[in-house]
């Protein structure tokens, strides 16, 4: 591990070198990846590094847990609560299709918590602005060919320096990195809804979606669901579709 924390470090230096940023920042939630990210980029760079603390009807133990990994890697922080801000403007943007009888129920609670990933991009981005940091990404190898993120969401950054690791070593990492042990080895959640946890959502494992990638032979029905997320959110993975008749 701490080879690929070493190589990771170098690349992140060479990330703000490459594109003449001062620094680094990523939403911290408490949760296992972010808690990762946070403690690379503050070793990348000690004096230009923030972690954003994004509560939004947050659990007290993630609250709790944010806090803790704030602490635990000593890196520069703020606070900014998206409650108000979030209820506004679900709010709005409901009523609206309330009065047009055009409300999608099925879909509200997913269009509720999509909200939520995209005003903590738009928080992450105001704040690169403002110190000329980039925003980094927490999507590590599983979630990224499953597509579990949201689309110009949590999946809206600048650079992905553990796209390339498993859930698995990502938590070898954390352990290496001195993440505390509650974090290191807790349910991953989006936290997007109340017991909301990843594997219940996914419908399979990470352990399994682990395995998969590694080429390892895992059960019909995992592979099968891994294989369909996978074709549904290729278009996560490009960028937008271009119309071209000029070329
Ligand atoms: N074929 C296609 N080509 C181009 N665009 C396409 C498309 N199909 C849908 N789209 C667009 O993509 C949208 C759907 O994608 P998206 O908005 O991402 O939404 P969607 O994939 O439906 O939902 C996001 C999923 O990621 C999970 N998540 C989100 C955030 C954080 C985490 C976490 O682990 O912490 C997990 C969340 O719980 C949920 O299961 C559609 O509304 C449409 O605009
Ligand atoms: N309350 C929050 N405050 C700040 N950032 C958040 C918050 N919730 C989510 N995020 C951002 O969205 C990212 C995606 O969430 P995700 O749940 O995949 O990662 P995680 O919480 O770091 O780890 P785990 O997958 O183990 O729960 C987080 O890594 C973090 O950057
Ligand atoms: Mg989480």
């Amino acid at each position: 591990m701490e080879q690929n924390v070493e190589a990771i470090v170098q690349w992140l230096r060479y990330q703000i070198n490459e594109t003449g940023v001062k620094g680094l920042l990523v939403g911290v939630s408490g949760g296992l990846d972010s808690a990762v990210v946070a403690a690379l980029i503050q070793r990348a760079a000690p004096d230009n590094s923030l972690g954003v603390l994004m509560p939004l009807k947050s659990s007290q133990e993630s609250i709790e847990h944010g806090k803790k990994v704030i602490d635990s890697c000593g890196i520069n922080h703020l606070t900014v609560d998206l409650a108000e801000t979030h209820n506004v403007l679900y709010s709005s943007i409901k009523e609206q299709v309330q009065e047009r009888n055009e409300f999608n129920k099925k879909n509200d609670q997913l269009a509720d918590a999509n909200l939520r990933a995209r005003l903590r991009m738009s928080t992450l981005y105001t704040l690169a602005t403002n110190y000329n940091y980039l925003v980094v990404g927490t999507d590590n190898a599983s979630e990224w060919y499953t597509g579990y993120f949201t689309k110009y969401g949590d999946g809206g950054v600048d650079i992905l320096p553990i796209v390339e690791f498993t859930k698995q070593e990502v938590r070898e990492m954390a352990s290496y990195l001195e993440v505390p042990e509650e974090i290191v080895h807790k349910q991953p959640s989006a936290d997007l809804w109340e017991g909301q946890t990843d594997e219940d959502e996914m419908g399979t494992s990470y352990d399994t979606i682990d395995a998969y990638l590694r080429g390892e032979e895992i059960p019909e029905q995992d592979k099968k669901r891994i294989e369909q997320m996978h074709i549904r959110t290729e278009h996560k993975r490009r960028g937008a579709k271009q119309f071209h008749l000029k070329k």
